[in-house]
């Protein structure tokens, strides 16, 4: 199945994998495929041979590190990497490119997002959750079927957009650029799947990726001029860069406001939405799973409609559902870079300007670290159980210098989210059984998740 290529320069060449000879499986189920090969490799770094590609596939946690964090000058998101660069046209050159630019744009919207100041936010997005959540009362007593994902959408809309644009974009416009969104990760899979083909050449879902940036773009830019030409006081990210001065003292082009804007409600809703909606699916597969959690909110929640800070911290097993969710289903489940210089990893040499691929997925699926590595188990993060055997076995946010910028807000969102849904309403799938995993941007299940809610008891008057 592999063979070594010569080399006899510093480190050993990385063993080569035929992948065209595995393309049955592949095509069957990719990730799957993958796992398998890594977890023979045994930690050994494998080259995978696609013909005019061949990029190098990295799941030992230990190589994880050395790339993401502690040789990451050398392991570029710039120029024509895998993914980033097809991103890159709708998001642009701020925060999700690399090298200066993101340097900058990093810089300044690390403020809102740290812990300190998503704490901040506990009351106000607890209560936005539990207003977006009432409007499942109707669908709950008329049995109406939902989609799992547009319901989701228009929570998670409700909770972040305050963060992003305080009132400045309507839940409706909010909702045009999420379905937008859903049309560019989906148009982007043939560039993805596709990495050596040029820009100028056309392939399928171009067009379609044209026009949602257009709608993106309609929403966007007229509210990104008037907010430069008339500059507001308050904490939003749009307020913030609006104001915000280079280095030079200068404020900045329409351009970049509008693509960090963009780019990071962009990440926070489809990560959000992709995590959340196989949540569902997962329960169903998993009674008492589902009773333990709704026993949780049961006792800790009871039949109040807004959760507390305090019943947020008491909600542990809550919880542990939703990070072994992020073992099982990273969103961000592919991390590729583009090697600046010759490296040795473990032994193995990483030759410059080739393609690097960590992926957080298969990393989290390697037998050596998880035991029953595709069973779904909240137990693994709860107590003891929870120490790693290495910080790199799990590492559903990335690291290094380019960690997730959302991690706290999505560690407060999500668990409201589920706890506030949960605690009033059980649910019933239309299909039941594991959606299959479609190969995007985000890994978002590849079919809806339909169900019908049922509350749990009468509510208690606001
Ligand atoms: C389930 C939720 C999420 C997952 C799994 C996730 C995953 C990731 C990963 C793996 C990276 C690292 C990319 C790299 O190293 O190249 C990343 C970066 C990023 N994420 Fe998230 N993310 C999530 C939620 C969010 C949210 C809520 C936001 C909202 C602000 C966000 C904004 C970003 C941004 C702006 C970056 C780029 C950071 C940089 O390069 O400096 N993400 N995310």
């Amino acid at each position: 199945m592999a063979e070594r290529e010569v080399d006899d320069s510093q480190g050993r060449a990385a063993r080569s994998v035929p992948l065209w000879k595995m393309l049955p499986g592949l095509m069957r189920d990719p990730l799957g495929q993958l796992v398998a090969l890594a977890d023979s490799a045994e930690g050994e770094i494998l080259r995978l041979n696609l013909g005019t590609v061949r990029p190098y596939l990295v799941t030992e946690p230990a190589h994880v590190q050395h790339i993401l964090r502690d040789n990451e000058a050398n392991y570029t998101r710039g120029g024509q990497s895998m993914l980033w660069r097809p991103v890159r046209r709708f998001t642009g050159d701020g925060i999700l490119s690399d090298g200066p630019e993101w340097r900058a744009s990093r810089a300044r919207m690390q403020p809102h997002f740290t812990a300190k100041r998503i704490d901040l936010l506990v009351d106000s997005m607890s209560r936005a959750i539990s207003d977006a959540v009432d409007e499942f009362d109707e669908p709950a007593r008329t049995g109406r079927w939902l989609d799992a994902g547009t319901e989701l959408g228009r929570v998670i809309c409700r909770a972040i957009s305050s963060v992003f644009f305080a009132d400045r974009v309507s839940l409706a416009d909010q909702l045009r650029i999420v379905a937008a969104q859903g049309t560019i990760v989906t148009a982007l899979r043939a560039r993805l799947l596709l990495p050596f083909v040029p820009d100028a050449v056309p392939v399928p879902g171009d067009r379609a990726l044209r026009r949602a940036i257009g709608v993106v773009d309609d929403i966007m830019l007229p509210l990104v001029r008037a907010e430069i030409a008339n500059p507001r006081d308050g904490d939003d990210l749009l307020a913030a860069l609006a104001r915000a001065r280079d280095e030079h003292g200068r404020p900045l082009d329409e351009r970049q406001v509008r693509d960090d804007v963009v780019a990071s409600f962009a990440t926070a809703t489809e990560t959000t939405y992709a995590v959340l909606t196989w949540l569902w699916p997962i329960l169903d597969a998993h009674p008492e799973i589902a009773e333990r959690l709704y026993a949780e909110l049961d006792e800790v929640v009871g039949t109040d409609r807004v959760i507390s800070r305090d019943q947020l911290s008491a909600l542990t097993y809550t919880r542990s559902v939703v990070d072994e969710l992020l073992r099982m289903y990273p969103a961000g489940w592919l991390v590729p870079r583009t090697a600046l210089a010759d490296d040795v990893i473990g032994g193995t040499r990483i030759r410059a300007g080739s393609l690097v691929v960590v992926s957080s997925y298969i990393t989290q699926r390697l037998a050596r670290f998880w035991d029953r590595p595709d069973t779904f188990d909240p137990e693994r993060f709860r107590g003891d159980q929870s120490r790693r055997s290495h910080r790199y076995a799990y590492f559903p946010f990335g690291g290094g210098p380019h960690q997730c910028l959302g991690m706290y807000l999505f560690n407060l969102e999500a668990p409201l989210v589920v706890a506030t849904v949960l605690s009033r309403y059980r649910f019933r799938l239309r299909e039941p059984g594991m959606p299959p995993r479609q190969l995007a941007a985000a890994l978002r299940p590849g079919r809806p998740v339909v169900m019908a809610l049922t509350p749990v008891r009468e509510r208690r008057p606001a």
